[in-house]
């Protein structure tokens, strides 16, 4: 019997962002939001160069060879994160970390729905990880 379905790949672009935060939970009291953010809590915030990696999963298109033109990812992440993250306090700017810690496994899920949104074919999106520093990683999959 013969196979007529297109092989599928993973396709990853990644990007980085900078941008300053505060972890502080608006369900938590001061005394527990320091105890269990410790320097993280500190008032005055701390900043991040943050990289994000975006996968994709699908077909590899006969015709173009592609599941998507790398150059519509980029267009896609630029929508999805460098306008809306790059350069931004997080706790302040952007509406959702306003009543949320703006942890990184609260950013992936953000950087998820954003990417749902923009996306022209959204079943596509298969995972995306952010590196908050080189060692603190965090990987959502839409779960
Ligand atoms: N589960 C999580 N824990 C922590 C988060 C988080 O997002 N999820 N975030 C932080 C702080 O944002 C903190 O800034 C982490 O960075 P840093 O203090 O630099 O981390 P390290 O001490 O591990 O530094 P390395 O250079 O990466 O060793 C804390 N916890
Ligand atoms: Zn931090």
């Amino acid at each position: 019997m013969v196979d007529t379905r297109n092989p599928k790949a993973y396709q990853t672009r990644r990007m980085t962002f900078s941008a300053c935060h505060r972890l502080n939970s608006p369900f938590l009291d001061e005394a527990e939001n320091e105890e269990v953010y410790g320097k993280c809590n500190h008032i005055n915030g701390h900043g991040h160069n943050y990289m994000v990696k975006v996968t994709l999963f699908g077909e590899i298109d006969t015709k173009t060879g592609m599941i998507l033109n790398m150059t519509e990812l980029k267009r896609y992440m630029e929508q999805a994160i460098m306008n809306l993250l790059d350069h931004k306090n997080l706790d302040k700017d952007v509406e959702y970390f306003k009543n949320r810690p703006s942890t990184t496994e609260n950013l992936t899920v953000f950087v998820w729905n954003q990417m749902k949104r923009v996306m022209e074919k959204p079943d596509l999106l298969y995972e995306v990880e952010i590196f908050e520093t080189e060692n603190n990683i965090v990987r959502y999959r839409g779960e």
